[in-house]
């Protein structure tokens, strides 16, 4: 029992201190007041000796019951991003204690074969998540996962031993060595599995900073030094694989018009509508990045002038036939002009080269009176500085990718 109440005692100090950092905004609350109630729940039947026995079984059992569906409840809000049904939430520790207060009047062993059950059965709403889409969340889940499932085997272990030896389950405070050490290592994996949670919670905080230091907030497309770094590693993929890889600029039209006509939110709007309008048509391995404002890039592996031109035709048509719908109602549409390029694995064009290329097509589409594609041959001289090219573009930032 002191092994218990240590545990517990570490667990929930850990996790208060663990949501005071950068963790607050995350389910660690839940769990914070799940272990503190496990603890309370523990000194309570601690407690027994000097408390009148229906005091200590059913508010440490009770507090038990309720500290366990707080766990499930923070990992389901942790999976789904939803808790608990409300049902379950306030019926499962209700009709707990009422079992419990009902089978005081129970013989030891079968106290102790219920009760076991009754945890047992409170854990499950817990690993069936766990066991469903958390384990394609964070990989720490799964040990969180792991030691519930252990923590529900040991509680049944428990329950079959009582069954099994009722000798061993006459009083209280009998000493008996399969007791005890199932009713120990089934809350020991209680508190593993906190530390899993913590660590569960760390991975995804990490995993947030990571997407933030590579994706663009508004459009979730990868920002211009992800962006940059893919083109230059299908670059050289395509020459190792000897595959060309397509180039593309994309640039809304007269999207100044947009903002000053319907307001910059609206122009958020159309900038989220023209990705969301562009990602479905791309296959899972073409890269995306908002290359700045409202320009962006296509990098299309294994992509030769026939497949990119259409794919890019397709793309124009598709946002031309857009309907942007703007909060307040107000619908409007917008149109977009490309430049495309294709590397030929033999031609050896640097990054820079083809985003001067591409930047070249661009401008020849705009020329043209935009809301078209300009496709540039790889072979046409790349001027050596950005002159001719986009006017008000700043130039390649070959650093852009350090
Ligand atoms: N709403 C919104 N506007 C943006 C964002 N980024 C850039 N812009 C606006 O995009 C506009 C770009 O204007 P210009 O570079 O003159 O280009 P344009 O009006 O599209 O004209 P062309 O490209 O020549 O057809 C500017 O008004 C920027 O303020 C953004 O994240 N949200």
């Amino acid at each position: 029992m002191l092994a218990l109440l240590s545990g517990f005692a570490m667990l929930g100090v850990q996790l208060w201190i663990a949501r005071r950092s950068r963790l607050r905004y995350l389910d660690l609350g839940v769990w914070t007041w799940g272990s503190w109630l496990l603890l309370f729940g523990f000194c309570l039947l601690a407690s027994r000796i000097f408390l009148p026995l229906w005091f200590s079984a059913v508010g440490g059992n009770g507090l038990i019951a309720v500290g366990i569906v707080m766990y499930c409840e923070g990992i389901h809000r942790h999976v789904t991003g939803r808790g608990l049904p409300r049902w379950w939430l306030w019926g499962a520790p209700a009709v707990a204690c009422l079992l419990i207060a009902w089978m005081l009047a129970w013989p030891l062993y079968l106290r102790t074969i219920g009760i076991s059950l009754l945890f047992a059965t409170l854990l499950l709403p817990g690993i069936g998540v766990l066991l469903g889409p958390g384990w394609r969340a964070e990989y720490s889940l799964r040990s969180v996962a792991l030691t519930l499932i252990l923590a529900t085997g040991s509680l049944l272990l428990r329950a079959v031993h009582a069954a099994r030896h009722p000798e061993d389950y006459q009083h209280l405070l009998q000493s008996s060595l399969g007791q005890g050490l199932t009713f120990l290592f089934s809350f020991i994996c209680l508190i593993g599995a906190g530390f899993g949670f913590v660590l569960a919670n760390f991975e995804r905080v990490a995993r947030r900073m990571e997407d933030m230091a590579s994706t663009d907030a508004l459009t979730g497309c990868l920002n211009r030094a992800t962006a940059d770094a893919l083109l230059r590693h299908e670059l050289e993929r395509g020459r190792r694989e000897n595959t060309p890889v397509g180039f593309v600029l994309l640039d809304l039209d007269h999207f100044k018009v947009v903002n000053d006509t319907h307001g910059h939110s609206a122009g958020d709007t159309a900038l989220q509508c023209f990705v969301a309008e562009v990602r479905r048509r791309l296959r899972a391995s073409d890269v995306m990045g908002r290359w700045g404002g409202e320009e962006f890039v296509l990098v299309l592996p294994s992509t030769d002038q026939a497949g990119a031109s259409r794919l890019v035709e397709q793309i124009r048509e598709g946002v031309q036939a857009l309907q942007i719908r703007h909060a307040c109602g107000e619908v409007f549409r917008i149109t977009v002009s490309a430049g495309v390029v294709i590397a030929q694995p033999h031609e050896h064009l640097s990054a820079e080269q083809l985003f001067t290329l591409v930047d070249q097509a661009l401008y020849q589409a705009k020329g043209a009176g935009r809301n078209r594609v300009h496709v540039q041959d790889s072979a046409a001289p790349a001027p050596a500085s950005s002159t001719g090219a986009h006017p008000g573009r700043p130039p390649f930032a070959p650093d852009a990718s350090a």
